[in-house]
């Protein structure tokens, strides 16, 4: 059974409510049906009811178990609107602005769903850029106790791949922190660790990446990997972890036996963590698009609740596994 069975079987045996708040956009209704067809969560929709009717038509799909709420019809709009207002008056938030926000960008109404207790998690990005995504979570949901950086990984699972886990890989960041300072790129890497052992079962083994293995080159950009590395090795002391190292010798083991000798990560790396967003956003997508990887995310660690974005180039069979993943989050989360 592949780590996306496990996650399904998982999200099956305490099934969640997980918030789809892009009815624009057919995907999202495959991504439904299937979710619902498999028992992996219950589903909420948010929309205008004869739309949503339609397009269930249009697409073939059965979305009869489906909630869908209107916000314009629900009775839960006002104290929906007292919240956010509320919780961004510092901000300069008026009603009549949470009142527009709240009708015309259905995202935040989702958010404020997962924030109100009325959900469990919320998924979204398949037609809305990543920050326009992260942005409603980070200022409504915040960060989660005694995490300061919200980050963002992927899970993907490379076919026919004789490295990591069989093919089983974290990649982050590539969805949210565009230029990590050293601190922040050892707090990315703790969190991933955590996150594909909470998600996967497997033990992490950390590989901090760079242009350059153990010092063989010499670069600000180098110097900032190799301090991530002290600090996450002090503040993580049992998480298997190295660096600073190319990706060859993080996943090959002949490769990481000569760059990084007596590295125990080198060679057996299965959390790649990238020093900036450019490589960790090109390099997910490299993977997936040419060894033809599964890859589910950007799924954000350390919101106060499980907010997941997707790739615009998404698949609706990647949605449905990211609101499997969201599900078993939100059990996590308690
Ligand atoms: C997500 C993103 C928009 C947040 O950036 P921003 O410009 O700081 O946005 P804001 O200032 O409105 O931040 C929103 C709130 O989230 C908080 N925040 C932003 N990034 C955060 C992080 N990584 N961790 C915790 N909180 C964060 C801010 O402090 C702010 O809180 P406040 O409004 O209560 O003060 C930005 O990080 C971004 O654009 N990232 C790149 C996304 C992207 O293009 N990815 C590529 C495709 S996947
Ligand atoms: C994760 C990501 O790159 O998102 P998008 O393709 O939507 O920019």
């Amino acid at each position: 059974m592949g780590f996306m069975d496990e996650i399904k079987a998982k999200a099956r045996a305490d099934r969640k409510r997980i918030v789809l708040p892009e009815t624009e956009d057919e995907r999202t209704y495959r991504a439904a049906a299937k979710a619902i067809e498999e028992d992996i969560a219950d589903i909420i929709l948010i929309g205008k009811a004869d739309v949503v009717a339609e397009k269930e038509k249009e697409y073939g799909v059965d979305l009869s178990k489906a909630t869908v709420i209107d916000p314009e019809k629900s009775d839960k709009l006002q104290s929906y609107i007292d919240k956010l207002v509320e919780l961004r008056k510092k901000k300069g938030m008026t009603p009549e602005q949470a009142k527009d926000t709240l009708l015309n960008q259905y995202i935040y109404y989702g958010v404020m769903m997962v924030k109100m207790g009325d959900a469990d998690g919320l998924v979204s990005g398949a037609c809305h850029s990543t920050a326009n995504t992260l942005r409603p979570s980070l200022q409504i949901l915040k960060t989660a106790p005694g995490t300061k950086l919200v980050s963002a990984f992927f899970l993907m699972n490379v076919p026919n791949c004789e490295y990591g886990d069989n093919g089983t890989f974290a990649f982050a960041d590539c969805g949210l922190n565009q230029n990590p300072t050293a601190e922040e790129l050892a707090a990315i890497a703790g969190s991933t660790a955590k996150s594909f052992k909470a998600l996967t079962g497997h033990e992490p083994r950390v590989a901090m990446l760079s242009y350059s293995t153990m010092g063989s080159a010499k670069h600000d950009d180098v110097t900032k990997v190799q301090e991530a590395t002290r600090i996450a090795k002090e503040e993580y002391p049992d998480i298997a972890l190295d660096g600073e190292m190319q990706l060859d010798a993080a996943i090959v083991p002949s490769v990481g036996e000569f760059k990084a000798p007596g590295s125990k990560v080198a060679g057996h790396a299965n959390v790649l963590i990238f020093p900036n967003l450019d490589a960790g956003n090109i390099g997910y997508k490299l993977v997936q698009r040419l060894a033809k990887a599964e890859a589910y995310g950007p799924m954000t660690q350390g919101i106060a609740a499980p907010v997941n974005d997707l790739s615009r180039g998404c698949s609706w069979e990647d949605i449905v596994g990211v609101i499997a993943i969201t599900a078993v989050q939100a059990q996590m989360q308690g």
